[in-house]
């Protein structure tokens, strides 16, 4: 019978600009899971990017494994868990959603639950309290979702994004909760269509990989940066800048406080080669899209 299991969570930007709550990406930078049975829950972080002196009861991971298991009517058996991150807490890249899959899976392999990958991501996107992040998590590549009436998600996953990206991520956390604070709870009419079209228009373009005009609607948000803008260390001369030097687009990632340029593969590198000394308080890289989502090894 299997007692390890090592569980392999990608990060994700979301949005992309306009795609408000709804469009994620999700990008090579892993949280990672070592989970064995043991007679008592035990979490050990490996790493600088986890939060530190969180009692069991009060770990993301243990609540949304525990919640999991009540749902189903499934007794969750104590774990040891390792755990590594390269996802930054509170950035923009996604951290909190893949802890919430991470969570959602690991009751799924011990208590055996084979939870379909639709189950595992509506799950992850109400716990969430939205599909982007959470769906590119599980499914990979670039997602665009949305809940009809009935509650039923819906999905679209393309992994063939033909494109790079590269992050710039201050030395600043930003908490998703008080950026979402500062949206408006309401949008004029003609605001609110104009804020849809470009919506359209920036997942249309990703679909057919025009990305130079993807890029040109990732700046044309009007739902969340003209508002988020203030928060976002060097908004405006990184998006300058990044244009500058040959990228399609910049956009806030996610909630922020990192900004992601959408460039051609054959330019990432020089692009970011010319980033760095410019914003030099920033990890400023080239990071891959991941097209497998959430990955489970059975010992
Ligand atoms: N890898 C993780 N393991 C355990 N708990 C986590 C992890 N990532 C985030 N959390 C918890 O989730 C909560 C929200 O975290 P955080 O602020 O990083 O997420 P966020 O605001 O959704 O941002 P982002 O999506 O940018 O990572 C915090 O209580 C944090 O401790
Ligand atoms: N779509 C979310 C992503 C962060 O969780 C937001 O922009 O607030």
């Amino acid at each position: 019978m299997t007692t390890n299991w090592s569980i392999s969570v990608p990060g994700s930007t979301a949005n992309l600009g306009p795609g408000f709550d709804s469009i994620g990406l999700a990008l090579g930078l892993y949280l990672t899971l070592d989970v064995t049975l043991q007679d008592h829950w035990e979490f050990e972080h490996r790493s600088e990017h986890l939060p530190v002196n969180v009692k069991v009861e009060d770990h993301l991971v243990y609540k949304v494994a525990k919640e999991t298991a009540e749902r189903y009517k499934a007794t969750l058996p104590s774990c040891k868990v390792v755990m590594h991150s390269e996802l930054p807490l509170a950035r923009g890249l996604g951290s909190s959603a893949s802890a919430i899959v991470a969570g959602i899976e690991l009751t799924n392999q011990v208590c055996d639950l084979q939870l379909s990958i639709e189950e595992r991501c509506k799950l992850a996107s109400k716990m969430e309290g939205h599909p982007d992040n959470a769906a590119a998590s599980v499914h990979g590549g670039l997602t665009i979702a949305s809940t009809l009436p009935n509650g039923q998600l819906e999905l679209i996953n393309a992994r063939d994004v033909d494109a790079a990206f590269a992050v710039f991520i201050p030395n600043v956390e930003l908490k998703t909760e008080e950026a979402r604070k500062i949206l408006p709870s309401n949008y004029d009419k003609a605001y609110a269509v104009h804020a849809s079209a470009n919506a359209n228009m920036l997942t249309a373009s990703l679909l057919i990989k025009d990305y130079e005009r993807a890029g040109k609607f990732m700046e044309h948000d009007l739902f969340h940066e003209p508002f988020r803008a203030n928060l976002i260390p060097n908004y405006h001369e990184i998006r300058q800048t990044a244009q500058d030097a040959g990228a399609f687009g910049t956009a806030i990632s996610g909630a922020g406080p990192t900004v992601i340029s959408l460039i051609s593969k054959d330019r990432v590198d020089a692009f970011v080669a010319k980033m760095k000394p410019l914003f030099p308080s920033y990890d400023i890289k080239a990071v891959p899209v991941d097209i497998k989502g959430v990955q489970v090894t059975k010992e």
